[in-house]
């Protein structure tokens, strides 16, 4: 079952490896074609309804293949500024312009309707927005009442909304979309056109879209307040963390560190908040916090011990990586499904008890609830309902750091809403490709500073993406 934005994010990944969709919509308009000729014969009255997005254009190609062999029709409903979706412009450019009906009134579009033994259902697929508006919810109860068969494409539309199309079929491509069952949708027709495992089991560009946009009038606070504790045994990994975090843009964030090396944080992270750690500081900032992460350069202590378990106590969402990985190895028990643990292949051995692969990966995740990013030239990460391979990166990222930077990337991430899996998923993906984009311009002569400097440039490469191509 695959929601929505699921879909979009494949369809950016897809965009990015092949430049362009419309080779997906012809492979739609041909999926659906064929299933229509092979279930209803030739030289039928087909009428296709289209909208003015990208479902519509699939209804275009579909009416495009089916027309020699039938009495088709094809009625195209475009925006109120008369435009329709670029990739389905071309689609009727391929249909012929002028053979195409458009925007018609009710009353045609009802009688078109009572002269077709088959209607197709393109009005609208997975970028819906509830509520139906007229003229829409008028031509789908139109449809209902006919009795003609009707095959949906992608979804019935108006799924999940009061007006939807209860077809006969619905054509729907790479997997069932969120919400249909055969009671919503008919038979439901799975096809492939064409998306590649790539696209769907690869962290990719396309996960993105689950990075939520900055708001232009927004205030502070709305982005998201990260928690550090971090410098019981060095400071340097903190100072990363906190580096990294700043790359997912959230509002604030705060260090808790004790006090011997408080001097050294509050100079390297002037322009961040910088605590002293007692119990009192800890559990008001824990409750001020949207994510928090625990672990980089903490060493096992007392302290350290406290902060990991007053972390379990508090309910956000976390991150643990190294020494907290080691200390919640003692507390299994306390785990749960805001967590997301970050351990390379000796740190998960620690943590479960069982060698570092990804079946062990996904059994645990299934076991505790928890995510798990497993560190290695391919990160897996997985929630136990889902997993995703990150490849990619340089060698050069073996060195010590690039972890901590992970970890600060994947809790700012956290902090500006996102949950721990997409959250893992993106931020091992922005980190690879900072590390491929250092390569390429140094070879291996780099470092964790360098990482940290060109981030930004990384992570604005795909946020400029998904932006200019939606
Ligand atoms: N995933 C894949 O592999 C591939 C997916 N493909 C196909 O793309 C489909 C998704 O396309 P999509 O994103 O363009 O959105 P879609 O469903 O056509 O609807 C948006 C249009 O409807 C309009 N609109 C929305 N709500 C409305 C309302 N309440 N009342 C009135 N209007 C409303 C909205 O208007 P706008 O917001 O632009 O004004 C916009 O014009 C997907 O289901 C599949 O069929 C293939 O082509 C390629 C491979
Ligand atoms: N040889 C490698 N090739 C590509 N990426 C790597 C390599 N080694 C580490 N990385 C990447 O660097 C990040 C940190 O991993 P790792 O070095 O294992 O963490 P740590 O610093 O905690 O030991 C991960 O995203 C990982 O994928
Ligand atoms: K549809």
């Amino acid at each position: 079952m695959m929601e929505n934005i699921e879909g979009k994010r494949i369809d950016f990944n897809y965009k990015w490896n092949h430049g362009d969709l419309f080779i997906l919509m012809e492979n739609a308009g041909k999926a659906v074609s064929e299933y229509i000729t092979e279930k209803y014969g030739k030289n039928r009255n087909i009428l296709v309804i289209s909208g003015s997005g990208n479902n519509g254009g699939d209804g275009i190609i579909t009416a495009h293949n089916l027309d020699s062999d039938n009495n088709l029709k094809l009625i195209v409903m475009t925006r109120s500024d008369g435009s329709v979706s670029s990739l389905s412009r071309r689609a009727m450019e391929k249909f012929g312009n002028d053979r195409i009906i458009k925007n018609p009134n009710t009353g045609d579009i009802r009688k078109m309707i009572s002269e077709s033994d088959i209607i197709v259902d393109a009005i609208f697929g997975t970028g819906i927005r509830d509520p139906v508006k007229e003229p829409y919810s008028s031509i789908i109860e139109e449809i209902n009442l006919s009795r003609a068969e009707v095959i949906s494409i992608d979804v019935p539309s108006g799924l999940g909304t009061s007006h939807s199309v209860l077809p006969d079929a619905t054509v729907t491509f790479t997997d069932v979309k969120e919400g249909m069952n055969e009671k919503n949708s008919g038979s439901i027709n799975v096809r492939n056109i064409g998306i590649d495992e790539r696209e769907i089991n690869y962290a990719g560009p396309g996960d993105m879209v689950y990075f939520p946009k900055i708001e232009k009038n927004g205030h502070k606070g709305q982005n998201g307040k990260v928690l550090i504790m971090a410098g019981w045994k060095f400071t340097g990994a903190g100072c990363m963390t906190a580096r990294a975090a700043e790359n997912a843009l959230p509002d604030l964030i705060t260090m808790l560190v004790p006090k011997a090396s408080s001097t050294i944080f509050s100079i390297k992270l002037e322009d961040q908040i910088v605590g002293v750690f007692n119990s009192l500081n800890m559990k008001n900032e824990l409750e001020k916090c949207n994510a928090v992460l625990t672990g980089p350069g903490m060493g096992i202590s007392e302290d350290s011990v406290k902060v990991v378990l007053a972390v379990c106590k508090s309910g956000k969402k976390a991150v643990f990586d190294a020494d907290a990985i080691h200390i919640m190895a003692e507390h299994r028990d306390l785990i749960n499904q805001n967590m997301l643990f970050t351990p390379h292949s000796h740190e998960f051995e620690v943590l479960t008890g069982t060698e570092a692969n990804r079946e062990n990966a996904e059994k645990f995740s299934v076991k505790y609830g928890c995510t798990i990013l497993l560190k290695g030239p391919a990160d897996i990460i997985t929630n136990g309902k889902k997993t995703v391979i990150s490849e990619g990166g340089s060698p050069r990222m073996a060195m010590g750091g690039t972890g901590d930077i992970l970890a600060g990337l994947c809790t700012g991430l956290m902090a500006r809403n996102m949950d721990p899996f997409h959250a893992a998923v993106l931020g091992s993906f922005i980190n690879k490709k900072n590390g491929e984009r250092l390569e390429k311009e140094r070879s291996y002569w780099f470092n964790t500073y360098d990482l940290l400097g060109s981030m930004g440039r990384t992570f604005r490469e795909y946020y400029d993406f998904i932006i200019s191509n939606e």
